[in-house]
């Protein structure tokens, strides 16, 4: 699973970035190796989604650096997710009023490559994708990523309004993505036994900071330092 190669599908070196003159997350280094899956956990306005934001080159103000194949990546966001870097944000990041078909057509994804990784897809091709349950609308959004072949895809809460099952489902299927297509996966979660079941290492934030790293094996039992963690301050700092 994890790649021994040393140059890493995303490289984030003392990252700091916010909204205007505030920074909201503070010297964030990380790194995903190609076929990782990262977990990014942590409370409520930890900070995860200005993180996968300032890697992807949405926040205007930002110190550090972010390298995708140990190439620094600079500019815009447009510019990084045409490129190496593949974004799903929260909610659905499908076109609700065009076909399957057509979602994948304008992300410019392979149709074979995304129905070979994700065969649920098939009979729903002709289906306007707003139709789509909550499950397939999120195996949509990530196969008109995956098919675009970015080194590192940033997905933001994946699981997010839906049943514990679906969840599960689509979580096989990313690990699935991941070993098949080798892309690196920053993946923000808010539950950690899904984080448990599908990260092959974890990040834990607080108040804008990285705390704790630990592998994704270890999460169940480590609970109770992680709920420290997710109510503690500076203290905790791992
Ligand atoms: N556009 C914005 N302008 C100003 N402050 C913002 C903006 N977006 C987020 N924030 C603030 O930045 C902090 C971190 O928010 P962020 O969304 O990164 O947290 P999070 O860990 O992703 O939380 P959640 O799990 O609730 O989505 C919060 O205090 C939030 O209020």
């Amino acid at each position: 699973m994890t790649e021994t190669t040393e140059v890493r599908a995303l490289e984030v070196r003392g990252l700091t970035a916010g909204y205007g003159a505030m920074a909201v997350i503070h010297d964030v280094t990380l790194s995903v190796g190609h076929g990782e899956i990262v977990g990014l956990l942590g409370r409520n306005g930890a900070g995860k989604t200005t993180t996968l934001m300032a890697i992807a080159g949405f926040l205007g103000r930002c110190e550090g650096e972010v390298k995708v194949d140990d190439v620094r990546l600079r500019g815009p966001a447009y510019k990084r997710s045409r490129g190496q870097v593949g974004i799903v944000l929260e909610g659905r990041s499908v076109f609700p009023s065009l076909t399957v078909a057509n979602n994948l057509e304008l992300a410019g994804a392979d149709r074979d490559e995304a129905l070979e990784l994700f065969p649920e897809l098939r009979p729903k091709l002709a289906l306007r994708a707003g139709v789509l349950s909550g499950g397939e609308q999120q195996m949509l959004a990530l196969a008109r990523t995956v098919c675009r072949h970015p080194a590192v895809m940033l997905i933001d809460e994946l699981s997010f309004g839906l049943a514990p099952t679906v969840c599960e489902r689509l979580l096989a299927r990313l690990r699935h993505v991941a070993e098949t297509t080798r892309v690196g996966v920053l993946l923000v979660e808010q539950g950690i036994h899904y984080a448990a079941s599908v990260a092959d290492r974890v990040l834990i934030m607080n108040e804008g900071l990285i705390r704790a790293e630990m592998p994704g094996a270890e999460l169940a039992e480590r609970e109770d330092e992680i709920e420290r963690i997710y109510l503690g301050g500076l203290d905790d700092a791992a």
